[in-house]
């Protein structure tokens, strides 16, 4: 099965994903590249665990989800999104009993290491999503990257670390046969959460869109007769927070709707590794106010910059003349 972000809960719990086998252990592969690993790795398994498996290429994901179709593994689950944001916003704490890690993108170049995805702050959240007796099981033909992962779990003091030979399946993989074939070994390494120092990653503010229409992000306003949506031109806006913390919306357009008296705005919204496209309409209502509220359409999930997307586009309009008489973001 593929979910998208908005099918997700926050944070989610391994029962509703796997309703059918919520007994059995649930285990995480970031990164999953073709899907290889996981029909090898299942069968070492009794009856194969509850997979969820996240991944950021498109092309990767149909192709691994061909494969895991074509192997009958149904308690899958394959999504495309930053590996980061599904562990904070979607993972239960103390809820997997593995996080597979097979060959992650190096990023060799100087300057390039904040791009890697095992450094403190993830081993950390890692540990925190894991059972105490779960583990986190590196794979990795490059050697530096080993070495700086291995530094950063100790400063991390989240995690115990065990180095070893890796699953007989995480040799079965695209990256694991392209390195074999220029005859490279690989390094395998085994992160357990560390008993003496549990750390807590909170979730973040993330919620799914609201059933309650109140709910929605939105805003109630007052247009000039002299309103000029031609005017419009490309817009930013962003938090004085920085990292993943922080946010940028960029208000990239506005389109006259043909249905109804209003417009549409598209935001596009960067949060950390979180993007998102949303659309926010405009919409005259019956007493001669306008609705400035986030549409449902692409699933978008509520985060902190799409609830500024929405101050956003109420930004703009004010400073276009309109008055705002409520707000609700
Ligand atoms: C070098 S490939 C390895 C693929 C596969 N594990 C294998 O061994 O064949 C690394 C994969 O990680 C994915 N990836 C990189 N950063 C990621 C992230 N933050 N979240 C999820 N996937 C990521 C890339 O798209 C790529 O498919």
């Amino acid at each position: 099965m593929i979910y998208r972000l908005s099918d997700f809960q926050f944070p989610d719990a391994a029962a509703r994903l796997f309703p059918d086998t919520p007994e059995r252990p649930f285990v995480l592969e970031i990164g999953f590249g073709d899907g290889r690993f996981w029909p090898h790795y299942a069968a070492t398994f009794p009856a194969a665990p509850n997979y969820l498996g996240v991944e950021l290429s498109g092309v990767s994901l149909l192709k691994a989800h061909r494969r895991l179709k074509d192997a009958g593994l149904g308690n899958a689950i394959l999504t495309k999104m930053p590996a980061d944001v599904l562990v904070r916003e979607v993972i239960p704490a103390s809820s997997l009993d593995q996080i597979i890690v097979n060959f992650p993108d190096p990023w060799p170049k100087a300057g390039h290491t904040d791009h890697r995805l095992l450094r403190q702050d993830f081993f950390r959240l890692a540990a925190s999503r894991l059972k105490p007796a779960g583990s986190l099981l590196l794979t990795t033909d490059h050697d530096e990257y080993f070495e700086f992962a291995l530094e950063q779990a100790q400063a991390s003091g989240a995690v115990l670390t065990t180095q070893g030979e890796p699953p007989a399946a995480a040799l079965e993989t695209k990256y694991a046969q392209k390195w074999r074939d220029l005859g490279l070994g690989v390094n395998h390494a085994r992160f357990t959460p560390n008993p003496a120092a549990q750390f807590s990653a909170p979730h973040g503010l993330t919620t799914s869109y609201p059933k309650d229409e109140q709910a929605v992000p939105h805003s109630i306003l007052t247009l000039p007769d002299s309103f000029a949506p031609q005017d419009f031109d490309k817009y930013t806006a962003r938090s004085q927070q920085f990292g993943s913390a922080g946010w940028t919306v960029v208000l990239l357009d506005l389109y006259t709707s043909l249905r109804r008296d209003g417009w549409v705005a598209l935001a596009h919204t960067v949060e950390g590794e979180l993007t998102q496209e949303v659309l926010i309409g405009i919409t005259r209502r019956d007493d001669g106010t306008y609705l400035v509220r986030l549409a449902k359409f692409g699933g978008p999930i509520i985060t902190a910059g799409v609830k500024a997307a929405v101050g956003a586009v109420t930004d703009w309009l004010e400073s276009q003349g309109a008055v705002v008489v409520h707000r609700a973001y």
